[in-house]
């Protein structure tokens, strides 16, 4: 059941499980950001274990929801959290690409080259803030570089279900939240991950569908120069990021989780390339693709017919169609938003 909670001034949508067998209600985990109240739904049973549910009377890209209860997400999530679990993925028009991973040896250029996309292509691509226990450097801001956090805090944190993914990387705890890959996605922008292989390895198990690119450096010296010029680590701090690329390297390049090698000799031939395994060297507009909101009219009926929804306006004289191909339904990420193919028809 789906229900609103005008009373309580709660202002999500609440979501109850009846279990026939026993004839008892219970409250599952709802992961993801959820719809608010409105006035009035539409819902749809779907394939794949989601329903779908339309909103009247909402604001932009605010009305296409699908609820995850028996999706691949939600069942992993089932099994880790041990508990009953369902997710709220919000519909967001086009594709949704694939999250991309970008995993290489501490120095090699992973945040050169991703400052480099975001900047040529801002309005594309959105990165994931990680959580880490390590201090910050001098140029690093909270929130945008990483989020600092207390070790505790994000050891509890991990306990309750909130990240994607977590490793120990010389010495310190990082982890990607469900909350930061969601602000991403959220925004229709496509999600760029900056973790290590073990967290890479970890993504790649999950049901998130992303793209997995290793970055390895031309040589070991030249690793140990970059770190070094780089000036942010004491020399232990180097001393043990050293020793653990050589591990890194060889796992990056031989345990097969990484589909795409980059090796990043000469940075602008190294930024091309990484353009053109994304399908960016074509695109010469700086903002690139955005992947527009789902706006529906306030006022509609919706019908079903095999895997189309058509939701039609109702109340004026030119009524409008749009037709949302629910077959369409991929890319993104699980429990924040699912990319769907949406067609208008003017009359
Ligand atoms: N598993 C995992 N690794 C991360 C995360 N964020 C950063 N890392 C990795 O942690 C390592 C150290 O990162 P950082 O301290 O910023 O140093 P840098 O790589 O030398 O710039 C790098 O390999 C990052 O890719 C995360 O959220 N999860
Ligand atoms: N192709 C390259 N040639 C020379 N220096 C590079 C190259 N790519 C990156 N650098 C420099 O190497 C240092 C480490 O790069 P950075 O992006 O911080 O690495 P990572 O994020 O992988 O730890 C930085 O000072 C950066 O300017």
């Amino acid at each position: 059941m789906i229900g609103g909670n005008h009373e309580r001034n709660n202002f999500s949508i609440g979501v109850q499980i009846h279990d026939k067998n026993s004839n008892n209600w219970f409250s599952p985990i709802v992961l993801g950001t959820g719809p608010k109240p409105s006035q009035g739904y539409s819902a749809f049973v779907l394939e794949q274990g989601r329903i779908l549910v339309i909103k009247k009377g909402s604001p932009r890209n605010e009305s296409i929801w699908f609820l995850e209860v028996d999706s691949p997400y939600v069942r992993e999530q089932k099994k880790l959290l041990r508990k009953e679990v369902v997710a709220w993925s919000k519909g967001v028009r086009g594709n949704a690409e694939k999250p991309i991973v970008i995993s290489g040896p501490s120095g090699v250029g992973k945040g050169t080259l991703i400052s480099m996309l975001m900047k040529e292509f801002p309005s594309m691509f959105g990165f994931s803030v990680s959580h880490t226990t390590r201090s910050p450097r001098s140029m690093e801001r909270d929130g945008v570089h990483y989020h600092f956090a207390d070790k505790k805090v994000m050891e509890k944190e991990i306990k309750d279900g909130k990240f994607l993914e977590f490793a120990s990387v010389h010495g310190n705890l990082y982890g990607t939240s469900i909350e930061s890959v969601e602000a991403v996605t959220d925004s229709g922008k496509r999600c760029i991950l900056d973790i290590d292989v073990q967290g890479a390895r970890s993504v790649r198990a999950s049901s998130l569908d992303a793209i997995f690119i290793f970055v390895c450096p031309p040589s070991m010296k030249e690793l140990e120069d970059r770190l070094r010029a780089r000036g942010t680590e004491t020399e232990e701090q180097i001393q043990k990021r050293l020793r653990n690329a050589e591990a890194e390297i060889k796992e990056g390049i031989s345990s097969g989780i990484f589909g795409l090698i980059l090796y990043n000799d000469n940075l602008e031939e190294c930024y091309k390339k990484l353009k053109k395994l994304l399908g960016l060297d074509e695109v010469t507009s700086v903002n690139g693709v955005e992947i527009e909101g789902i706006n529906l009219p306030t006022e509609h009926t919706v019908s079903k017919m095999e895997d189309k929804i058509i939701i039609q306006e109702t109340g004026k004289e030119t009524r409008n169609k749009i037709v949302l191909d629910i077959s369409s339904l991929n890319g993104g990420a699980p429990g924040r938003t699912r990319g769907i193919l949406v067609d208008a028809i003017k009359f």
